[in-house]
């Protein structure tokens, strides 16, 4: 991965045509190079839209805009006339310097009596940053807004990489699949309601903006496209996210079944019973610990670092294992009312108050 600046002089625009490649799939060329399908190179090319996703954002002139994929540039030329900084990550080499070819060389038109008189602007260069390398893999510096069409094929690992970024950003207009963006915004009962839609609304307010039709790229995607809204929630749910995805998938691996149908299942069952074993011994060893510290130490450090553990232990009363871990997690889905209930109708805090209740019994997922 490299960070570059712009410096390069401005190339022309060519003309498009269509190559097969040698491992037989169609790439269309533009400029001096073929866009890649397995890249995800599909170029906005409706002004129309790249308007929309930067009007929704509202964005503000002291913004600092992450794009991902800024591909020949067409909506990073105009995030740079609207924000304080973009900072754009691209995977590919051809498109760095394509798009720093762009920022470099802005040429304004001007008719002055009859003639036309062209500027070489260069107002874009100093605001824009280019990190060449893979988005997954790059460390995002501190944004506020993101604002990007980006290769559906990272579209899951990127939102939640978006996500679990810190500090906050205010929004991201993303431009992803609609199929994937219909699965984000689903509501419980929907048949796609799904770990994704679960975890994109626990972690953020997902709104659905518009359909984006395959003609609006170049060259056209197989599939249709659309726009979505993410606004993190500031603070995010006080929870376990870790120990939250484990009861989600446990649920959502047969969303259709009834709760103590899939709490009843051999494998789930052992795997509860392990984590609940080991939590039970993990817990006696902290004990150990922190008495052993008291005997040991008696400055106020330690003091404090026992408190705290008193405190937790206090909270929570098990020490020894369940028995019969099967039927104490039947009786928690009764005690819930959630016994015959199916994952795929429960809502947000229903697994939130699942999860509570079974971590107090000691059962665990993470
Ligand atoms: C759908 S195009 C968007 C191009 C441009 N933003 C536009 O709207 O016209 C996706 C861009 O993401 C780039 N890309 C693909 N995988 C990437 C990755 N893992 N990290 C960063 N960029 C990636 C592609 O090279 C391509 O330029």
């Amino acid at each position: 991965m490299s960070i570059l600046s712009s410096a390069a002089p401005p190339s022309g625009y060519g003309k498009h045509t269509k190559a097969p490649t040698s491992t037989g799939k169609k790439e269309e060329r533009h400029h001096a190079f073929y866009f890649t399908s397995t890249k995800g190179q599909h170029i906005l090319k409706n002004p129309g839209i790249i308007h929309d996703m930067i009007d929704k954002s509202g964005i503000k002139e002291t913004d600092i805009v992450l794009e991902i994929g800024p591909g020949t540039g067409n909506l990073t030329m105009q995030l740079l006339e609207k924000c304080k900084q973009v900072i754009a990550i691209e995977v590919d080499v051809r498109m760095v310097s394509e798009l720093r070819k762009r920022v470099m060389g802005t040429k304004v038109k001007k008719k002055k009596h009859n003639f036309i008189i062209i500027f070489l602007k260069r107002p874009f260069e100093s605001k824009l940053q280019i990190i060449h390398g893979d988005a997954i893999k790059t460390n995002f510096p501190f944004f506020n807004l993101c604002i990007a069409n980006i290769p559906y094929q990272i579209s899951s690992p990127l939102i939640f990489k978006l996500l679990a970024h810190r500090p906050h950003f205010r929004c991201a207009v993303l431009m992803l699949q609609d199929e994937f963006a219909k699965r984000m915004v689903a509501r419980p009962g929907d048949y796609v309601w799904s770990r994704l839609s679960i975890n994109c609304q626990l972690l953020a307010r997902v709104g659905y903006l518009k359909k984006v039709g395959k003609a609006n790229f170049r060259p056209p995607p197989k599939v249709e496209s659309a726009l979505i809204r993410l606004e993190p929630r500031h603070p995010p749910p006080p929870i376990n996210f870790l120990e939250w995805d484990g009861l989600i998938r446990i649920c959502f691996e047969r969303r259709h079944r009834l709760l103590q149908k899939i709490f009843n299942n051999k494998s789930v069952l052992e795997n509860i019973e392990k984590n609940h074993r080991l939590f039970c011994e993990m817990k006696k060893w902290y004990v150990f610990v922190v008495v052993l510290l008291l005997f040991v130490c008696v400055c106020t450090v330690v003091f404090v670092q026992y408190t705290t553990q008193y405190f937790f232990f206090k909270k929570k009363k098990h020490l020894e294992p369940v028995a019969d871990v099967k039927a104490t997690i039947r009786k928690v889905l009764e005690e819930c009312d959630l016994a015959d209930k199916r994952p795929r109708h429960l809502d947000i805090p229903d697994f939130l108050k699942l999860m509570k209740m079974l971590n107090d019994k000691g059962f665990h997922f993470k």
